[in-house]
């Protein structure tokens, strides 16, 4: 076992010299945060089994009890959420959403819609995040959303407006969460007539829709599809509960792990996600297959072992943005040089991740190409040891655990990573799991 030193600003990452065994995985973020809205949304009470426990559900959680919306945690892995029928008992409310995209952007959409007197901030970065494209989409319908700091961008301020439109416009290449954010509140835009919600442009990210779609499935509301160019609702669809319902192992946090077991031997299993997921970034096994890992998948699990070393990727990531940092810092173990594509997005997420990303890769050796949409890794003989900066952003923090195995190995000094705290968005318990799994010595 790792032994890994926590202190309040960094974190020693000892050089680790194989990794090996079983992860379970937290539960999936956007799986989590969909599922509790559709879930107060819903007529009826939703069990709600295996929901992430982080910062980013934990803003959800808060700003649903703040709107009125009954829940209560049973036990460590059941929640029980009481669904208000599409109306929302609290009419005037403040809500802090932190730094999480999938609890603003379909709030803001599902609050537009209902009406009342809301206004919506988080963190200083929260308010550098675009939600241009989906205010405008909402307010050119009758919405009545108001910037209260810097035009395009949070804090937010929603009143009533009247929004019962035919047909809403909203453009797809900045985030999909705006057009996840319309089709999560289509239902109750659809009263009298079908609600078609067209993407102008290009639409990134579109796994994300297959996972709005599906549990919106689940909560009894079916869309209709034309390609990735328009969405219809029909008419007097109400979202229902299921009863229960059971939240994945979350797919982006498992790429570490797999990445591990890539790396550096393995086998690493994930447990939690596996052939049957719905979430796009089960993909990311596909890309290590790639660069040569040997993977094998069940229902609910996905294993990674090491075929020696790794082969260099050229390839477009659009379709996983978040797992393709975990390539990123894998190219440091390639054979040559690594070109990740088509990720224009991480400039606006919860840092300027293509320049983070480059500056971090650089202080271990490698040779960075930064693109205004694509990142070139070319990877140094040997990894040097290095203190990490990972920009509050959580996947900064995972991805350059990797950078301790192997590599860093060989010249015997510990990888700091500072702010290690930052994991708490997505996954707390991060650093003491990654641990477990990975062993310093070759006894
Ligand atoms: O809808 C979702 O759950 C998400 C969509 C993606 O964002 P973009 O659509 O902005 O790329 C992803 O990066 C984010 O972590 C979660
Ligand atoms: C981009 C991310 O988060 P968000 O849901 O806040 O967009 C992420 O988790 O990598």
């Amino acid at each position: 076992m790792t032994q890994a030193k926590i202190y309040p600003q960094h974190i020693d990452l000892e050089p680790v010299m194989r990794v090996q065994g079983t992860v379970r995985l937290p539960g999936s973020k956007s799986i989590s945060n969909r599922t509790l809205l559709l879930a107060a949304l819903s007529e009826g009470t939703t069990t709600i089994h295996d929901l992430l426990a982080s910062d980013d559900t934990n803003v959800m959680l808060d700003a649903l009890r703040k709107l009125g919306i009954q829940w209560e945690q049973k036990d460590e892995r059941t929640h029980v959420v009481h669904g208000a029928g599409g109306k929302l008992p609290v009419a005037q409310a403040d809500l802090f959403m932190g730094n999480a995209g999938t609890a603003i952007r379909p709030l803001t959409a599902a609050l537009a819609v209902i009406g009342g007197d809301y206004t919506l901030h988080g963190v200083e970065r929260m308010h550098e995040r675009p939600i241009g494209d989906l205010v405008d989409a909402l307010n050119a319908v009758g919405a009545s959303i108001e910037y209260t700091g810097n035009p395009g961008y949070p804090p937010l301020h929603i009143r009533k407006g009247h929004v019962q439109p035919d047909r809403i416009a909203v453009r797809g290449n900045v985030s999909s969460q705006f057009l996840t954010a319309l089709l999560m509140a289509a239902p109750l835009m659809a009263v009298a007539h079908p609600v078609t919600i067209e993407v102008v442009g290009e639409l990134i990210s579109k796994p994300y829709i297959e996972i709005t779609l599906n549990l919106m499935r689940r909560f009894g509301v079916t869309v209709g599809q034309d390609g990735w160019a328009s969405f219809t609702v029909q008419p007097g669809q109400t979202y229902r509960s299921p009863g229960s319902i059971h939240v994945e192992g979350d797919a982006s946090s498992a790429s570490y792990f797999l990445a591990a077991g890539a790396i550096a031997g393995g086998p690493v299993r994930v447990e939690g996600v596996g052939k049957e997921s719905i979430q796009g970034d089960v993909r990311f096994a596909d890309a290590l297959e790639l660069m040569g890992a040997t993977i094998t998948k069940g229902d609910n699990w996905i294993e990674a072992k090491s075929n020696g070393v790794l082969k260099a990727i050229d390839a477009d990531f659009n379709h996983i943005p978040d797992a393709a940092m975990t390539i990123a810092v894998a190219a440091l173990y390639a054979d040559g040089t690594s070109i990740l594509r088509n990720i224009a997005s991480w400039r606006v997420k919860e840092t300027d991740r293509l320049a983070a990303m480059a500056t971090e890769l650089r202080k271990v050796g490698a040779t960075v190409e930064e693109g205004p949409d694509y990142i070139r890794v070319t990877p140094p003989e040997t990894l040097s040891p290095a203190t990490i900066d990972t920009y509050d952003d959580h996947r900064m923090a995972m991805c350059f655990s990797l950078a301790s195995l192997d590599g860093a190995a060989r010249r015997g000094n510990a990888m700091r990573i500072n702010d290690p705290k930052c994991v708490a968005k997505t996954f707390p318990d991060y650093f003491e799991t990654f641990s477990g799994i990975a062993q310093n010595d070759l006894s």
